[in-house]
C-alpha cells in the first residue's frame, strides 16, 4: 500500500509538471476510485434494491407464515374430523344394524316419556322409548354415542341415548335441536353428517333419517363422538407468532375456544371485536366446525422483522463492497497502475500528446521499466528521429534545389548505369528530355560516341575508386558535338554494394574552343595564323632535343622581306597585311610537315627546317622559298613583285642558346640584305663561322 500511495504521488507530481494534459478532474477521482465508482453505486443499489425487496419479501413471508399455519389449524380440524367420520359411519351401520335384528322400524300407537305422549317407536315388537340396549351395545363396541330419536311433529324426540347430561341422566326427552345445523335436512329426509356442538361440545356426528315400511319419516338414526381437541388446544396454546402475535379459534358464536397462552382472553378478545389497523388479523372459517381460526399480529414487528433483514442484506452488500474494493484496488495497482508506472489517465494523455506530434521533452520522468517510462524513451526516440528526419528533408530539399538548379548536368543511374533520373541542365547539355533519358545508358544518349573505351574505363574506376573524372566527346540530340567535363561517383547501399551512379558534368565545350583560341593566340602570329616567335622558339628547342638523339641536320633561317614598305605606302596597309598573308600561305605549302615557318614580326619570318639529308638541302630548300617569293602576288587586283633577304644558321648543337642561334642567322640575314648580291647567307659553326652560298 505504501508503494500504491508513493505511485499516486508521483503521479500527482508528474500530473502538475504536466501542464497541456486535460486531467483536471483526473486528479480529484484516481483510476481505482473511477473504476469502482460505478460498481459502488450499483452494488449500492443493487443492495438498496435487495433489501427492500427483502423487506417486502419478509413482510410476505410473515403474511404467508400466518396465512399457512392458519390452513394447518383447519387442516388439524379436518384431519380430526375426517379420522373419526370413518367410526361414525361404522357406528351407524351397527346401531341400524342392532335394530333391523330385533325388526323394522315403525310407530305404534304411543306412549308417555317424562310425562309427555309421544308417538312409541318400535323395532318389531320391541318398543324403544326409555330402551337403551340397541344404543348402548352400539356404544360398547365402538365407544362414541348413540340416540334414536322419535319424530313428534315438525321435533325429533330423544327417547333412548347413552348422551348424558350435566346431572348425570340420560339425555332422553330433549328434543333435537331446531335451530341446529342437521335438522334442516332431516326434516326434509336427507342424511347429515358433521361436525354438532352438543351440550357445549363439539361431536363429530351422523344423523340418518328413520322410515317405516311405507318409507314414511318416523325418526332418526344418530351415533356421534365427542372430538378430542386437545392437540388442537395444546397446538392452538403454544402458538406464538412473532414477539405478540397470537393464533385463537372461535366458534360460531365467536366465543374463543382456544387461544396462544401468552396473551390473556380479554385482550385477545378486545383486539378481535376492534380490529385496529396496527394489527394484522387472517382470519378463516372452517364450515363443516362452524369454526373460526384466527392468526393476528402487529405489524410493527413484522416490519421490524423486514427491516433487520434488509438491514442484514444492506450490510452484507456494504461488506461485498469493501471486499470487492481491496481486492479491485489491490489488482488494479499489481495488473494495471504499476506496469504503466502511473495513473492510466497520465499515460492516455501522453499518448494523445505523442499522438498530435507534440515530441518536446516537458521534464516529464516514469519509473524504470514501466509504460510511460518506456513512453518517454519512445517519445524522446521519436523526437530524435524526427529532428534527423527534419534535417535530412532540409538536406533533401536542399539537395533537390541544387538538382533542379545546378548548372551542371547531372544524371543518378542505377547499378546498371541505367538511367533514373537528370536535372534540367542535363537535359538543356544534352538535348535529351528526362523521359527520353531515363531507362538509358549514358551510351545511348551518344555519351562518348568517339572512344567507348573511355565509358568502360570510366565504370572501372568509379567500380574500384568510387569515383572517376575526365573529359567525354558526346554528340547531343541535335546531332552537335561538345566536350564535357565529367565527375561520376558510385553510391553503396547498406551491404556495400553499388546501388547507384552520379554523373556530373559541364560543357566545356566554348571553354575549350576560348582555351584553344587562347592558347593559338599565345603562340601564333593573329595576321598570318603562322608560330609566332615563342612557338618557332619552342620548335626548335625540340629539334634541338631531337638532333643529339637522331643526329639529323637542321637549320635555322631568318628571313626578312625586300621592299614592303612602299606596297604599304602604295596599295595601303590592307594590301600590305593581305600581301603578307599570301606570302605565309605560300611558303607554308612549300614547306614540309616537319618543317616551320614563324612570323617573327613585321615583315621577317623565321624558318625550321628539319630531317634533312644535308646542308645543301638545306641550302636547296631555303632558296627554293625565296624563289617562291619572287613569283608575284595579287593583291588589290594588282601583281605585286617581292622578294626576301635570308640567313641561315645550319647545323645548330643543342647546347647552343637559341637567341645565339638566332641572332646568327639575323645577322646572316643582314649580310645578305646589306650586300644584295645573295639572297641569303650561311652560318655553319662547325665549319666556318660564315659563309655564302
Ligand atoms: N601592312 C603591314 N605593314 C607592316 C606590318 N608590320 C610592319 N609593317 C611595315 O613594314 C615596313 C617594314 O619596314 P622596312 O623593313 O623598312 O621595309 P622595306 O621596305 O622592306 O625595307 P628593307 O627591309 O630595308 O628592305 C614598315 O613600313 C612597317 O610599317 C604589318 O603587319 N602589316
Amino acid at each position: 500500500m505504501a508503494d500504491v500511495s508513493s505511485d499516486m504521488i508521483c503521479t500527482t507530481l508528474c500530473v502538475n509538471q504536466y501542464q497541456n494534459i486535460e486531467i483536471h478532474s483526473m486528479k480529484r477521482i484516481s483510476t481505482v476510485q473511477r473504476f469502482l465508482l460505478p460498481i459502488a453505486i450499483l452494488i449500492i443499489l443493487a443492495a438498496i434494491l435487495q433489501a427492500y425487496f427483502e423487506y417486502r419479501g419478509k413482510l410476505a413471508t410473515v403474511e404467508q407464515d400466518a396465512q399457512s399455519q392458519t390452513r394447518a389449524s383447519i387442516q388439524l380440524l379436518q384431519t380430526t374430523e375426517n379420522l373419526v367420520h370413518s367410526q361414525v359411519l361404522a357406528s351407524m351401520r351397527l346401531l341400524r344394524q342392532n335394530a333391523l335384528n330385533l325388526g323394522l322400524p315403525a310407530i305404534n300407537s304411543s306412549t308417555v316419556l317424562n310425562g309427555k305422549r309421544i308417538p312409541n317407536l318400535v323395532f318389531g315388537n320391541h318398543p324403544q322409548t326409555g330402551n337403551f340396549s340397541v344404543v348402548d351395545e352400539v356404544t360398547r363396541i365402538n365407544g362414541g354415542t348413540a340416540t334414536l330419536f322419535v319424530r313428534a311433529g315438525d321435533d325429533f324426540i330423544r327417547i333412548s341415548t347413552n348422551v348424558h347430561q350435566l346431572d348425570g341422566s340420560r339425555a332422553i326427552g330433549t328434543l333435537l335441536d331446531p335451530k341446529g345445523r342437521a335438522i334442516q335436512a332431516l326434516r326434509e329426509g336427507k342424511p347429515f353428517y358433521g361436525v354438532v356442538d352438543i351440550l357445549g361440545n363439539p361431536y363429530i356426528t351422523g344423523y340418518e333419517p328413520m322410515f317405516d315400511a311405507e318409507g314414511k319419516l318416523i325418526g332418526i338414526w344418530y351415533v356421534g363422538f365427542q372430538a378430542d381437541m386437545d392437540a388442537l388446544r395444546t397446538t392452538m396454546e403454544n402458538t406464538r407468532f412473532l414477539e405478540t402475535g397470537f393464533a385463537a379459534m372461535l366458534d360460531s358464536h365467536e366465543h374463543i375456544r382456544f387461544l396462544s397462552s401468552h396473551i390473556k382472553t380479554a385482550a385477545a378478545e378486545r383486539l378481535l371485536a376492534e380490529r385496529p389497523a396496527t394489527w394484522r388479523l387472517i382470519s378463516q372459517d372452517v364450515p363443516s366446525w362452524r369454526f373460526k381460526v384466527v392468526y393476528a399480529y402487529p405489524k410493527k414487528e413484522a416490519a421490524v422483522q423486514g427491516l433487520i433483514k434488509a438491514l442484514y442484506v444492506l450490510l452484507s452488500g456494504l461488506v461485498g463492497l469493501g471486499v470487492l474494493a481491496l481486492i479491485v484496488q489491490s489488482q488494479l495497482t499489481r495488473l494495471v497502475i504499476k506496469p504503466i508506472g502511473g495513473d492510466p489517465a497520465l499515460a492516455v494523455a501522453l499518448v494523445r500528446k505523442i499522438a498530435s506530434g507534440n515530441l518536446e521533452d516537458d521534464g516529464l520522468t516514469g519509473q524504470q521499466n514501466t509504460l510511460i517510462a518506456h513512453m518517454i524513451t519512445m517519445r524522446n526516440n521519436l523526437r530524435r528521429m524526427m529532428d534527423t528526419l527534419r534535417s535530412n528533408s532540409e538536406n533533401l530539399s536542399l539537395a533537390a534545389s541544387v538538382f533542379e538548379h545546378a548548372g551542371d548536368g547531372i544524371f543518378i543511374a542505377d547499378a546498371r548505369l541505367c538511367i533514373v533520373q537528370v536535372n534540367p541542365s542535363f537535359e538543356k547539355i544534352t538535348g535529351f528530355s528526362a523521359e527520353e533519358a531515363k531507362g538509358k545508358n549514358p551510351q545511348e544518349l551518344s555519351f562518348a560516341i568517339h572512344d567507348p573505351k573511355s565509358l568502360l574505363e570510366m565504370i572501372y574506376c568509379v567500380k574500384k575508386n568510387g569515383q572517376w573524372r575526365g573529359e567525354l566527346q558526346n554528340i547531343n540530340k541535335r546531332g552537335e558535338t561538345y566536350l564535357i567535363s565529367i565527375d561520376v561517383s558510385s553510391v553503396a547501399n547498406q551491404d556495400g554494394l553499388i546501388s547507384h551512379y552520379v554523373g556530373t558534368f559541364s560543357d566545356i565545350t566554348l571553354m575549350k574552343r576560348q582555351q584553344e583560341s587562347l592558347q593559338h593566340m599565345a603562340y601564333h602570329d593573329t595576321l598570318t595564323q603562322l608560330p609566332n616567335r615563342a612557338l618557332f622558339a619552342d620548335r626548335l628547342r625540340q629539334a634541338l632535343a631531337r638532333v643529339s638523339r637522331t643526329e639529323e641536320t637542321i637549320a635555322v633561317c631568318y628571313m626578312d622581306l625586300d621592299g614592303f614598305k612602299p606596297i604599304n605606302d602604295t596599295l595601303g596597309h590592307e594590301a600590305g597585311d593581305d600581301l603578307l598573308i599570301k606570302l605565309s600561305e605560300r611558303i607554308k605549302e612549300s614547306l614540309r610537315s616537319g618543317d616551320t615557318i614563324a612570323r617573327m614580326g613585321g615583315d621577317e619570318f623565321a624558318l625550321l627546317l628539319c630531317n634533312l639529308r644535308s646542308g645543301a638541302e638545306a641550302r636547296d630548300t631555303l632558296d627554293r622559298i625565296l624563289q617562291n617569293i619572287k613569283q608575284p602576288f595579287q593583291v588589290k587586283n594588282t601583281e605585286v613583285h617581292i622578294s626576301a633577304s635570308a640567313g641561315m644558321f645550319l647545323n645548330p648543337s643543342p647546347d647552343q642558346d637559341l637567341d645565339f642561334i638566332l641572332s646568327r642567322a639575323d645577322h646572316c640575314m643582314y649580310l645578305a640584305k646589306t650586300n644584295k648580291a645573295l639572297d641569303f647567307y650561311v652560318y655553319d659553326s662547325t665549319m666556318e663561322p660564315l659563309r655564302p652560298v
